[in-house]
């Protein structure tokens, strides 16, 4: 298997269980206020990774920043770097009516607009739909724990991964809607697809960050999303660390 060229981290530093997040912050937040013993075991490029216990096991939270191609790289490394479990915990914009700011989606599967994301070069010389699923037993066990936990606000369905946060529109979220996803993220078709390409096992939490409804867009205070992501973090790590 290859070396990593971006994280820092080396072999021993990453446990077979991660919690992957875009923001560094959100990272940070994470690993100081629920793991014992946390250590930062990469900065490099921002994307702090760190590592520490929970619940007597050994858990890493990595950050992969923001879109697909940028993301691959950090899940092939995390991979490289001893992965085994990767379930990315992000936050979405949400399309079904159904949802509220705060709710959280279990993803089912992801769509993508043809070719984005980066992974389409994984696929070789002819274009094929790679197959973007989350590990299913993984998922039925990370949606039913988050839901005794967190109550019915909690859906699984699947969701679209987007490249372009600033070209959404109306329009766009309309269409998504009505293909049946009920939220709007940008990294994990690019998991999903890797995870079954490099033989790790995956899933995506994602928190209803905003909501992009036809009567209009609106998004929760940053002091709202934090305590829900250490919150929502809580729960998923006791899911994961119970066995899963
Ligand atoms: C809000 S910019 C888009 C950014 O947010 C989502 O996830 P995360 O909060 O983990 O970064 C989305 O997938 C993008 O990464
Ligand atoms: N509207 C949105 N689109 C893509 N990613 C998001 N993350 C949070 N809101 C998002």
């Amino acid at each position: 298997m290859r070396k990593p060229v971006h994280l820092e981290a080396g072999p021993g530093d990453v446990a077979p269980l991660v919690v992957a997040v875009g923001d560094p912050g959100r990272a940070e937040r994470l690993a100081t206020g629920l793991l014992e013993d946390a250590r930062l075991v990469s900065s490099a490029r921002g994307l702090k990774v760190y590592t520490g216990s929970f619940n007597g096991s050994e858990v890493t939270i990595a950050t992969h920043g923001i879109g697909g191609p940028s993301a691959a790289v950090v899940f092939e490394e995390l991979r490289m770097l001893g992965a085994e479990v990767l379930v990315r915990l992000g936050t979405s914009g949400g399309l079904s009516k159904d949802l509220r700011l705060g709710d959280v989606v279990v993803a089912a599967g992801a769509g993508c607009y043809w070719g984005s994301g980066g992974s389409i070069q994984y696929a070789g010389e002819r274009p094929m739909c790679l197959p973007a699923s989350p590990d299913p037993i993984l998922t039925a066990g990370i949606y039913r724990g988050l839901s005794s936990r967190l109550g019915d606000r909690v859906v699984l369905a699947p969701v679209m991964s987007s490249d372009a946060f600033y070209a959404e529109t109306p329009e766009a979220a309309g269409r998504w809607r009505s293909l049946g996803m009920a939220a709007v993220e940008m990294e994990l078709h690019t998991l999903f697809s890797i995870s079954w390409i490099r033989g790790f096992r995956s899933a995506g939490v994602l928190i209803v960050s905003d909501l992009l409804l036809p009567e209009g867009f609106k998004r929760i205070t940053p002091g709202e999303l934090a305590r829900r992501e250490v919150e929502v973090g809580r729960a998923l790590l006791e899911v994961l660390t119970g066995g899963v």
